[in-house]
């Protein structure tokens, strides 16, 4: 499968109160991925919430990706995606099997993503492109680097970070095949505005 399209991430601050209206939105405009972002420690909530994103996901037929914590997604028998201090790639394969989706933070650094291509991942992710408000100490990256990592790599790019429809065009035009996006998508006032965004994000895809 070529993993191309919107990669919706959850915010548990931003989405307080309208956690699965907002999600099932998102899904209703077409996600590709969607990410269980939760920084908290509470393990009995974040179960209960990526059991309730897992049945939703299923409905709507999108791939559901926990963040951080390889051992929920083999509880679910989804993706995870892992930072460099989230733990190495290769137990997290052997883990999840070889058909599991696990993507790998790379900041901006090719050399990353060409390690995390040999460990296993089925994609990388660089950023932040623009300034973050759910992020905002995240090391930055260049829509030139970009350019040059889409002409390392065979696996699906992945760009986060500030990522809005007013700027995402040239990281698409750069070598982007996913766009994740937390406040560019969930920042909206309404469930139809967060519907309408998710549409236009993957007709900047061509989806
Ligand atoms: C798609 C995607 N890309 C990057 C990240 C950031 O991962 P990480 O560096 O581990 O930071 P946290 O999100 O865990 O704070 C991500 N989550 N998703
Ligand atoms: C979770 C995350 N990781 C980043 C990185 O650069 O690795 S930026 C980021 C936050 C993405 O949220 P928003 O779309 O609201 O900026
Ligand atoms: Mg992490």
């Amino acid at each position: 499968m070529k993993l191309r399209g919107l990669y919706a991430i959850t915010d548990s601050q931003l989405l307080a109160g309208k956690f699965l209206a907002y999600v099932e939105a998102a899904l209703d405009g077409g996600v590709t991925l969607l990410q269980y972002r939760d920084k908290s420690s509470d393990e009995a909530r974040r179960l209960r919430e990526a059991e309730k994103l897992h049945e939703l996901c299923s409905r709507y037929k999108t791939q559901l990706i926990i963040n951080d914590d390889a051992e929920l997604a083999a509880r679910l028998g989804v993706g995870v995606h892992l930072g460099q201090t989230d733990g190495p790639l290769t137990p997290a394969r052997a883990l999840l099997g070889s058909r599991a989706i696990i993507g790998a933070t790379c900041h901006s650094q090719i050399e990353l993503a060409e390690q995390a291509a040999r460990e296993g991942a089925s994609y990388v992710a660089f950023g932040r492109f623009f300034n973050s408000t759910t992020k905002p100490g995240a090391p930055a990256a260049t829509v030139e680097m970009l350019a040059e990592a889409r002409t390392r790599l065979q696996l699906p790019i992945c760009v986060i970070g500030g990522v809005t429809l007013d700027n995402a065009e040239p990281l698409v035009a750069h070598g982007a095949d996913l766009l994740a996006v937390v406040h560019g998508l969930f920042g909206a006032d309404s469930t139809q505005e967060v519907t309408r965004r998710a549409r236009a994000f993957n007709a900047l895809l061509k989806i």
